[in-house]
């Protein structure tokens, strides 16, 4: 798995049992309802492509991408639209995706950010979260994993933009970033 990487915390098998597990959940609580994902580029677009296709709820999909991260391992808490949604969610069910919160910053900056445009619902599901890098507490219906407070890379999350398409969850060894 070459030097960089130091362990395999979630293996394809585990992510995938995961997400059909809260695609079940998911399905359940939309039943008869018209469902907007948003996934938010660049991280989560394997959860979004594999949730999506776990899901029986017919579902439409549109995509925001924000950054903090830059090239670092740290959020700088500035949050950027890089790119807005297509869509005008007012009225609609949005069920935003993500891949992991870690700060939060993000995800609570997006919350008010799209929860200000009156869809009927917003929700979140995430594959990932940090439950000790919370810097601020958000409402989050549907979490895949807690895991450790360490940089983690592949299925759609990167290190300087690397690691992105590797099927698994993996550590960063320190010496990688400097730590
Ligand atoms: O909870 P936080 O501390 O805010 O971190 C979580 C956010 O950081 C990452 O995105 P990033 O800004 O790296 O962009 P990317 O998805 O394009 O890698 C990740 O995909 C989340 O969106
Ligand atoms: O642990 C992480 N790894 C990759 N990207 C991230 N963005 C927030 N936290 C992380
Ligand atoms: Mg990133």
């Amino acid at each position: 798995m070459g030097t960089d990487l130091e362990s395999v915390l979630l293996t394809k098998e585990e992510i995938d049992a995961k997400l059909a597990e809260l695609a079940a959940k998911i399905d359940a609580e939309y039943a008869g309802k018209d469902v907007l994902l948003v996934g938010v580029l660049k991280g989560a677009v394997m959860v979004m492509a594999d949730l999506a296709r776990a899901l029986s709820t017919p579902v439409t999909m549109d995509w925001m991408a924000v950054s903090s991260y830059g090239a670092g391992t740290q959020s700088s808490g500035v949050v950027r639209i890089l790119k807005d949604l297509d869509t005008d969610i007012k009225g609609r069910h949005v069920l935003i995706v993500e891949d992991i919160i870690d700060s939060g910053l993000t995800l609570s900056w997006l919350l008010s950010n799209l929860g200000s445009r009156e869809p009927a619902s917003l929700e979140v599901c995430t594959l990932l979260r940090k439950p000790d890098a919370a810097k601020v507490d958000i409402d989050v219906k549907w979490i895949g994993f807690d895991i450790p407070n360490e940089f983690v890379v592949g299925y759609g999350l990167d290190y300087a933009e690397k690691y992105r398409n590797l099927p698994f969850v993996g550590t960063l060894a320190p010496h990688v970033y400097g730590g």
